[in-house]
């Protein structure tokens, strides 16, 4: 049984937000993700546009060659936005302004009337929702009731565990979790935190579709490039000095 891989290019953006620069061009990293088997392409639109931003989901709507998973958080602006666009895939998200990544998933139980609304709109438009939990299984039932065909399971607390008994306790609920959603109908897809020592036990779990995976990917093609990008840069400069 397959599974697939969405590569999530929010960092692309990061790089290039820090200096304020045209370049790196995630529209760029999204052809290279493709072209490398890539099976879609996550951005999270966050509302500081921190990294990805609107011109970014705008040109890779008419670009990507695969599809667009768009994270977004369940507000008015972020909604009229994916109704206008329309992605494939969104898949809402909990935001908060103050924190370095995702911290945890929604909390539909919480919000029940709020997320169905949000949900009820984006299927309208034609677009797949997912929404992003923990591996709880009273959330999951939440989501059901909202109409959403789609969760992600967010796998930050396995991916942060300090030790191995706590990774396995979280890699348990993964599993739990993975199996009583798909029990229930629903597709299941995982990300957050994965990197290159964590992602067998979580790619293993048979009920998994597709797993999202963006700032581990990302920090290893940095360093796997630099030797060619150092490279180029000296060879830029011996040739000038030789006028060529
Ligand atoms: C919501 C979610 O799934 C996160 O994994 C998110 O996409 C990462 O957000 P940042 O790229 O802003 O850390
Ligand atoms: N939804 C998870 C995601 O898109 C990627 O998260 P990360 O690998 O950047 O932590």
């Amino acid at each position: 049984m397959s599974i697939l891989l969405g590569v999530n290019i929010d960092h692309i953006a990061t790089l290039r937000q820090a200096r304020g620069t045209d370049y790196p061009d995630p529209v760029h990293a999204a052809a290279v993700a493709e072209h490398a088997g890539a099976d879609g392409i996550t951005i999270h639109l966050r509302e500081d546009r921190r990294h990805i931003i609107d011109r970014d989901v705008e040109v890779l709507a008419k670009t990507l060659k695969t599809r667009m998973n768009l994270e977004m958080a369940v507000t008015e602006e972020m909604l009229a936005i994916a109704e206008r666009i329309r992605p494939e895939y969104v898949c809402l998200v909990p935001e908060k302004r103050e924190e370095l990544t995702t911290e945890g998933g929604l909390d539909v139980v919480g919000q029940q009337a709020k997320i169905s609304e949000a949900v009820t709109r984006l299927r309208q438009a034609g677009i797949k929702v997912s929404l992003f939990i923990d591996a709880d299984p009273r959330q999951i039932d939440a989501t059901v009731a909202t109409g959403a065909p789609y969760i992600e399971i967010h796998t930050g607390h396995y991916a942060d565990a300090e030790d191995e008994i706590s990774r396995d306790k979280e890699l348990v609920r993964i599993r739990e979790a993975a199996s009583y959603a798909h029990e229930r109908g629903l597709v299941v897809n995982a990300g957050h935190g994965l990197h290159y020592h964590n992602v067998k036990p979580i790619a293993a779990i048979p009920e998994l579709y597709e797993l999202n995976i963006g700032h581990a990917i990302i920090a290893r093609a940095a360093i796997d490039g630099l030797d060619l990008a150092v490279r180029d840069m000296k060879q830029l400069m011996l040739d000038a000095r030789q006028g060529r």
